[in-house]
């Protein structure tokens, strides 16, 4: 779809809930004449029609022509311009039964509706200048994130957080920006000495190398990580797996080989998103389907963005577990070293171990709390997240942001090499531009489809 650089205000709508069983399931639409269209749809129509915007008015969806009853409902009417996209707009809640709610849009798709294009609601927000593109951004990352941590980093950015930041140094470069132009306008002799916007430059430098020093962390709380648990078989990862997961979700027992094939689910570990492995355990074996499972331990292991390799501290570093490690490191992956079972290890075992090792016990959960902190420490946030940070999270804006400290570079060198105005006016321009990609009052069709084609429908 590449109209999209134009507003559209034809009336759309689409299921905004996710599909499946739900106590209520809502259905959106928004567009120029969209309440004059449902009203011909509901058994209140006039009340529909005078109903003034932020109001609630109950009744039933019902077929025009034969009155067939669709669905008991309850109708939001917003009036433009207060609504989410800026446009007047009407919401159904329905009963949450998927059949009910396709039967529904069919109706409404009978009576003047067409199917919203995925993000098509918020691509009309930006559009009518109700949010900018890193509040759009956010709208996505919200519905996806994946952790509260996530949530409210990207809660954050919803608020305005990343507007306000780029904002405010784009206001400093515009009055630089004047400064310049002064100079270019008038000779030297009429305006006297104007001081050249070092200053405005270097504020701009920092607050921009701040944004963009948060992408690595906002990445990692939006996308996550994976972390593969590996090690020789007995050494308690499955064990270590239902205790990060809280549930008995993995078979253990004492014999070895138990776990055949890999685990894998979602756990949070501080904030963090972490797709979780269990793998089977390490060891030769002549017996092919634990052949295969180990093999898939090996790509689990492979994949990950670190490994967390369990060692039995009670039986200690075996040859197998050194050649294991040996192929870990040659990999490339991060591993931390994890000594299990300290309730039954001697007592001297912690002090005995390698500084970048942790003792746990699987089985009395002690040590867990040094094993999260030496993760955070390996995927790369050392110190946590504090509350209200405005991290980045988009390529999109990394990319800009890196453009804008480029020109700004450039900007910095024409001051100090005593360029002409007229050059440092271009290169202030070309920072200004970066910086209003970023927020959208300067942006291209192919990036707004590129962005709005990935979120859901009925966002
Ligand atoms: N039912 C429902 N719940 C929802 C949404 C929605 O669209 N519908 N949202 C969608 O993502 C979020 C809320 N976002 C919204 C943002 C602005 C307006 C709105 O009416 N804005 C007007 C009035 C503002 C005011 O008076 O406070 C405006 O901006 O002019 C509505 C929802 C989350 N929950
Ligand atoms: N004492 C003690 N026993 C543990 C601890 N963790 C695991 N075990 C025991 O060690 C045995 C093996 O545990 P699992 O979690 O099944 O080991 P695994 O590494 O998943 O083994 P495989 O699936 O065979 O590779 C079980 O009998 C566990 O109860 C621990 O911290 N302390
Ligand atoms: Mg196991």
């Amino acid at each position: 779809m590449s109209t999209y650089l134009s507003l559209s205000d034809d009336p759309i709508a689409a299921v905004a809930t996710p599909f499946g069983e739900g106590a209520i399931g809502v259905i959106r639409t928004s567009g120029d004449g969209c309440i004059e269209l449902c009203s011909a749809l509901f058994s209140r129509p006039d009340q529909l029609r005078a109903a003034e915007g932020h109001t609630v008015l109950h009744g039933y969806l019902q077929d025009p022509a034969s009155g067939q009853r669709y669905d008991e409902v309850l109708a939001t009417v917003f009036r433009a311009p207060r609504s989410y996209t800026g446009q007047e707009s009407l919401e159904f809640s329905c009963h949450g039964s998927p059949a009910g709610l396709q039967a529904i849009m069919g109706l409404l798709l009978q009576h003047g509706f067409r199917s919203a294009e995925p993000g098509e609601f918020t691509l009309r927000a930006f559009l009518n200048g109700k949010l900018d593109l890193t509040r759009a951004e956010a709208v996505q990352e919200l519905v996806t994130a994946k952790t509260r941590t996530a949530h409210s980093l990207a809660l954050a950015r919803l608020s305005g957080g990343i507007f306000q930041r780029i904002d405010a140094v784009k206001q400093r470069l515009v009055q630089a920006m004047a400064a310049v132009s002064i100079q270019l306008d008038y000779p030297e002799d009429e305006i006297g000495e104007v001081p050249l916007p070092r200053s405005d430059i270097d504020f701009a430098r920092q607050e921009l190398r701040g944004l963009q020093s948060t992408y690595r962390s906002g990445r990692l709380y939006q996308e996550g990580v994976r972390i593969a648990l590996a090690g020789r078989t007995n050494a308690g990862k499955s064990s270590l797996f239902n205790l990060l997961v809280r549930e008995d979700r993995s078979i253990v027992s004492d014999q070895h080989g138990t776990t055949r094939d890999y685990i894998e689910t979602m756990v949070s570990i501080e904030g963090i998103p972490v797709r979780l492995f269990d793998t089977a355990g390490l060891r030769d074996t002549d017996e092919s389907v634990e052949f295969e499972g180990i093999r898939r331990s090996g790509m689990i292991i492979e994949s990950a963005a670190l490994v967390l390799y369990l060692i039995d501290a009670v039986e200690g570093l075996q040859p197998e577990d050194l050649s294991r490690l040996e192929q870990i490191r040659d990999s490339g992956v991060p591993c931390i070293q994890v000594w299990n079972k300290l309730d039954t290890a001697d007592a001297d075992l912690p002090d005995k171990l390698p500084s970048d090792a942790v003792a746990i016990s699987a089985r009395t959960g002690a040590g867990l709390d040094a094993l999260h902190h030496a993760v955070l420490a390996s995927v790369g946030q050392g110190e946590g997240i504090s509350d209200g940070a405005v991290v980045i999270d988009s390529q999109r804006q990394h990319d800009l942001l890196l453009r804008a400290l480029q020109g700004l570079d450039q900007v910095a060198s024409d001051v100090d090499a005593g360029e002409p105005m007229d050059i440092l006016a271009l290169d202030l321009q070309e920072v200004l531009g970066a910086l209003g990609e970023i927020t959208g009052e300067v942006t291209s069709a192919d990036v707004l489809d590129a962005m709005f084609s990935g979120f859901c429908v009925g966002k």
